[in-house]
């Protein structure tokens, strides 16, 4: 049923697309970007497009935990400070030593950390537990058999999957990586977004403010997204309120750029260039049921280049970009973690909330709590709430308050 502004209640929204329907849409954009192998110093942040096995295991060899010596347990059987047991020490083993000469009996080699254990130890003795001797050394301690000796395979065994298919790779992830011997890795190649922002009104930040100027912020905030994402962002900036040069500026770019991200431009005004512009080139401009956000855009640019517009409303553009374009641009390239996390959380206040919308408001979340409270108020140019805030509330679509103690579903944005 509808009410006076054609929005109806419950599911149906004859006006406004659902945010649901134009998520579907902008993913279906983006198909999954190429595999390319990569050494390893580039993967970070990319998606592994295989799963890793590792063809060695770790430690590849048993070695010593402990600086110290190498003895057999049982030589050690009884050592206490007031009665050591002496051993000659017949071998120094320095990390990295090959030539490791097996350990005789009643004897000891000198150990480093990781360095090999020889053949016929079973133990190491830590050097603080000894005299420090490097000709014969007294013993202060027992120990057991396996102690401080560190297992080949116990860590990875030769042939086990260490990282799967669609993990980001992170320093952790690189490192094990590095360990098991991997010197490049099959990644996809990150998509390739040409962020573009329009308004005559735009200065760059850093030069003087004439009356009526503000600074553009909208381009370099998007930009930084995309990377943050794991995308590649090319920052294509005051582009001139005019159709012609819209095009002449992004013709140069087409052929490398798999999605145009615009902001601003697109909703009832005089001079919405980007409508202007896009209107009959595969591009198609709704309403979305959402708050804010609700001027979007999508489509294919002459059958080329995916195309998601933006609101210019700063919050606006970031909330979009949050909803629409971060899921869509990991999911195509490759990354099994498209969402971020989600926590439900109790609200330490009243709000209130369209109705038929679905609201986006920024928060602070205290995880020690886990409640939630407001960060600004839900203008959609109040940009310093969004620096200060840490996740946005989802306030669904039916919801027009919420009492303090609610429970409410937020996004974690760091
Ligand atoms: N009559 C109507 N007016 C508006 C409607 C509507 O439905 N009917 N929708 C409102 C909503 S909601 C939004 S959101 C905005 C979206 O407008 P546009 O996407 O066309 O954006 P602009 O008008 O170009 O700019 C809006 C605002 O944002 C500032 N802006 C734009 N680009 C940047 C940038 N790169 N950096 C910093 N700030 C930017 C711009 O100066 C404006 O203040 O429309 C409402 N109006
Ligand atoms: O929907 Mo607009 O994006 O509220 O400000």
């Amino acid at each position: 049923m509808a009410d006076d502004r054609g929005v109806s209640h419950g599911t149906g929204t004859p006006d406004l697309t659902a945010v649901t329907d134009h998520q579907a849409k902008v993913a279906a954009l983006l198909p999954p970007t190429p595999v390319l192998v990569a050494p390893l110093a580039d993967c970070l942040g990319h998606a592994l497009a295989e799963d890793l096995t590792s063809p060695i295991p770790l430690p590849p060899f048993d070695n010593s935990a402990m600086d110290g010596y190498a003895v057999r347990s049982v030589d050690l059987a009884g050592a206490t400070s007031e009665q050591p047991v002496k051993l000659p020490v017949h071998e120094d083993i320095p990390a990295g030593r090959v030539d490791v000469p097996p350990l005789q009996p009643g004897t000891a080699h000198r150990i480093m950390t990781g360095a090999q254990v020889p053949p016929g130890a079973d133990a190491v003795i830590p050097v603080e537990r000894t005299d420090r001797g490097t000709e014969q050394v007294l013993a202060f301690a027992s120990v057991q058999p396996g102690q401080h000796v560190r297992r080949a395979g116990e860590d990875v065994t030769a042939g086990e999957t260490v990282l799967t298919a669609g993990t980001t790779l992170s320093a952790s992830q690189l490192g094990v990586a590095a360990a098991v011997g991997a010197g490049q890795l099959p990644v996809h190649r990150p998509v390739r977004v040409l962020v573009l922002s329009t308004g005559s009104e735009l200065v760059e930040p850093g030069a003087t403010l004439e009356p009526g100027q503000i600074y553009e912020s909208n381009g370099l905030m998007l930009a930084a997204a995309v990377r943050e994402a794991g995308g590649e962002a090319t920052l294509l900036r005051f582009v001139p309120d005019d159709v012609d040069a819209f095009h002449r500026a992004l013709a140069p770019h087409l052929e490398s750029t798999d999605l145009l991200i615009t902001s601003g431009g697109v909703s009832a005004g005089a001079y919405e260039v980007v409508k202007d512009a896009l209107t009959g080139t595969g591009v198609e401009f709704t309403k979305v049921a959402m708050q804010p956000g609700m001027p979007q855009g999508c489509g294919r640019y002459r059958d080329q280049v995916a195309v998601v517009t933006l609101p210019g409303n700063p919050v606006s553009a970031m909330v979009s970009f949050e909803i629409f374009v971060r899921p869509a641009l990991r999911a195509a390239a490759g990354h099994l973690a498209t969402q971020r996390p989600t926590r439900r959380a109790t609200l330490t206040e009243s709000l209130t909330a369209p109705a038929d919308r679905r609201q986006y408001r920024r928060g602070q979340y205290d995880p020690a709590t886990g409640s939630v409270s407001l960060q600004g108020a839900p203008g959609s140019h109040l940009l310093a709430g969004l620096a200060k805030a840490n996740c946005l509330l989802e306030i669904p679509e039916q919801v027009t308050e919420l009492a303090a103690g609610s429970t409410v579903d937020v996004m974690l944005l760091d």
